[in-house]
């Protein structure tokens, strides 16, 4: 007989519908590999509504509303609650998939939408980077008291694993640095612009594959690369950062001209990311628009992929490359969060 898992998810975007359409496709695995049923029982947005349905809403229903921009409502088999918080204070659901839009200074409302799915019970998930950076030991000490996961594989390279790489396959490690491309709309907007587009060309096209940040001017002037520096100095290194402690340029003043001088001298413009430390001091942590020449890994980082090489006491040198990744990725990245939740608890 299968286990029901039911399902609250706070967000219903690009990632949002992702996340709905790899639960409808991984379903039959699901059950065989794990006996689980999982159902959603509550989805919330900002301005297209929200609906509580303890039997398991329409997944394909709730998509079609979506993409045609219609309110969620009329799947509700009961009130429908005034916001966020009050519809998960309704939910009694076992996990909460959040995926709402990030507030780089403040990590709000998603912080306290991952407490009030805490105090209901719930474990929390998420995409989205604010609370890892503005409330991470908060946050995770609140899941350990109630025996709960606060998980965020997601909110990093998306579907790659990093942090579940360094909880589970690499322990008594040091993390004393890394360098990478951690921006997938930035460096796809790169990409563009040295085949001859313009840099708003680009933007738009990176907001219809569904990689731009809700305002992409978080992407374009390195905001969402500083908040995952911070995410991965925070978490990785045990040093509490905040994106606005990471020195931070943009890729805005990029023109035509600057990506026509690096291609004729055989070099690329990327988003850097950088982070170094010493001990307990971190000596660097950086986000700037860098010249690489064709023999440095980052190179060869095309459309929006993503790259990192982690400088460790024990590995001098370990790459992750995650190639091409859109919401369906970072989708999966959530799904992972989720079975390594329930298959722990
Ligand atoms: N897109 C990507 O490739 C990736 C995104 N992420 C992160 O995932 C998150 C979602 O991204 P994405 O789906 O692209 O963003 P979207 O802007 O496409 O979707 C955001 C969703 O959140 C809803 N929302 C806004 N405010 C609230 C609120 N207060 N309560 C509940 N729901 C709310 C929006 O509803 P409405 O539209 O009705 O306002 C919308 O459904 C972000 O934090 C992002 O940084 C992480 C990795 C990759
Ligand atoms: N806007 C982000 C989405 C993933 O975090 C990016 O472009 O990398």
């Amino acid at each position: 007989m299968a286990r029901q898992v039911t399902l609250a998810m706070v967000g219903f975007g690009n990632v949002g519908r992702a996340f709905a359409r790899l639960l409808l496709r991984k379903q039959p695995e699901l059950l065989k590999q794990f006996g689980w049923q999982v159902i959603v029982t509550g989805i919330v947005t900002g301005r297209h509504g929200a609906a509580i349905n303890p039997g398991g809403i329409n997944l394909n229903h709730a998509l079609e509303l979506s993409e045609r921009g219609q309110s969620l409502n009329v799947l509700s088999a009961q009130p429908v609650p005034q916001n966020t918080l009050e519809f998960l204070y309704a939910s009694s659901a076992e996990v909460m998939i959040e995926t709402s839009p990030v507030n780089h200074l403040t990590g709000q409302p998603a912080i306290d939408h991952i407490k009030a799915a805490l105090q209901k019970g719930m474990h929390a998930i998420t995409a989205n980077k604010g609370p890892v950076v503005h409330a991470y030991k908060e946050l995770t000490e609140m899941a350990a008291t109630r025996g709960k996961r606060f998980l965020f594989e997601a909110a990093v390279m998306d579907g790659a694993p990093i942090f579940s790489l360094f909880r589970g396959s690499l322990p008594a490690v040091n993390l004393l640095g890394f360098r990478g491309i951690l921006n997938s709309t930035t460096n796809y907007i790169l990409g563009e612009m040295e085949q001859g587009r313009t840099f708003e060309e680009a933007v738009r096209q990176a907001q219809a594959i569904g990689i731009a940040e809700t305002d992409p001017s978080a992407d374009v002037d390195g905001w969402d690369a500083a908040i995952k520096v911070a995410a991965l100095v925070t978490v990785l290194m045990g040093i509490p950062l905040k994106p606005q402690e990471v020195e931070r340029q943009g890729i805005r003043d990029l023109t035509p001209e600057h990506i026509a001088e690096a291609r004729a001298a055989g070099e690329r413009w990327k988003l850097v990311c950088t982070a170094r430390r010493q001990g307990d001091l971190l000596l660097e942590a950086r986000v700037r628009p860098e010249r690489v020449s064709a023999d440095s890994p980052l190179y060869a980082i095309g459309g929006t992929s993503s790259y990192v090489e982690f400088q460790l006491d024990v590995l001098p040198g370990l790459g992750i490359v995650e190639s091409n990744p859109g919401p369906e990725t970072t989708a999966y990245g959530l799904l992972a969060d989720l079975i390594n939740a329930l298959r722990h608890q």
